[in-house]
């Protein structure tokens, strides 16, 4: 079936509210991406997703419509649902649904994080070294979520996780993955040795794409999902990682301090460079030995709950 694609420029402040109005007219999907990705790598490495998070300084908001739907009844339905954007800026194109959905994949090799960690395209054969004992592997198919690993933020997590597993701090870890996407990290924790992982993300989407993970990878027994209101609350796990944008870590980050337990770890992404004394303003009254690691434009900070 082929879609009615409208795109249209916004900043990391408007998105929240332009998404808003454009779910609240019946879009399929809302996908942001770089508004300077000219060249097709830079798109290539774009991750399409329900609910994929701004990353870049200047975006550009991509809505897909079923392709039957009349151009000027969705202007009039957008300014019904929203009046105060302007919506004259929008553009469309129709797009046939292998382009906008899964074309990317093609270009999706595995990747190897740290000692050990391997994503691997679920349709793979495993590469060398992925075969070695010692080697955690996670078979992915990201679908429509965000979280197949070519993303800095979601390698800085790889990089920690495995690296935490290198100390033999995940062995027996039940790890919080905030923001799960595809289940991407929780699953390279189940797999480096956690015993229990837990994905919350506010995108039913994202939850199915993370429970079809876990199955894949026969951990779905080891992994419970929720949608942020359903998580029990009275939890408290030895290790947290978050990845979603720097202004949704800096409203959250009560709650996040509140999910570790005393000694706990944590790792917070999709931070851009720049942003990372506001996120750390926020977090270290309850966190110490707060450390930065940095990937192209992108800053992990992890640190210990403090007693
Ligand atoms: C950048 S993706 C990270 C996916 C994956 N964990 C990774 O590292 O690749 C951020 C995810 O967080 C989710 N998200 C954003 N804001 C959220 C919130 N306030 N509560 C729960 N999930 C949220 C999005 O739906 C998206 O799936």
């Amino acid at each position: 079936m082929p879609f009615l694609e409208l795109t249209l420029p916004c900043t990391e402040v408007e998105q929240p509210r332009y998404e808003r109005a454009l779910e609240n007219v019946g879009a399929l999907a809302v996908t942001l991406s770089d508004a300077h990705a000219d060249a097709p790598d830079e798109q290539a490495i774009f991750e399409p997703g329900v609910g994929a998070m701004p990353l870049w300084a200047e975006l550009s908001l991509t809505a897909l419509f079923p392709g039957t739907t009349p151009r000027e009844l969705l202007l009039h339905a957008l300014e019904a649902a929203d009046d105060g954007i302007d919506w004259s800026h929008v553009e469309f194109r129709e797009v046939a649904d292998q382009d906008w959905e899964r074309a990317w994949m093609d270009q999706y090799e595995p990747l190897k994080f740290g000692e050990r960690t391997w994503i691997v395209p679920w349709n793979h054969a495993l590469p060398e070294g992925a075969d070695r004992d010692g080697s955690a592997v996670v078979r992915l198919d990201p679908g429509l979520a965000f979280g197949s690993g070519t993303h800095q933020t979601t390698a800085l997590c790889l990089q920690w996780l495995d690296g935490l597993a290198g100390r033999g701090e995940l062995d027996d870890a039940t790890v919080l993955d905030f923001g799960c996407g595809s289940g991407i990290l929780a699953l390279a924790a189940l797999k480096l040795g956690a015993a229990g992982a837990v994905g919350v993300d506010n995108d039913p989407q994202a939850l199915i794409a993370t429970a079809d993970n876990a199955e894949r990878n026969n951990v779905r027994d080891r992994l419970a999902v929720y949608l942020p209101d359903d998580e029990p609350a009275a939890m408290r796990y030895p290790v947290v990682v978050a990845n979603i944008l720097a202004s949704a870590l800096i409203s959250l980050a009560d709650e996040l301090a509140a999910r570790v337990a005393p000694g706990g770890r944590i790792a917070l992404s999709g931070i851009l460079a720049g942003q990372e004394d506001e996120v750390i303003a926020r977090f270290e009254r309850a966190f110490e030995q707060l450390q930065l690691a940095r990937l192209d434009d992108w800053i992990r900070i992890d640190g210990v709950r403090r007693r």
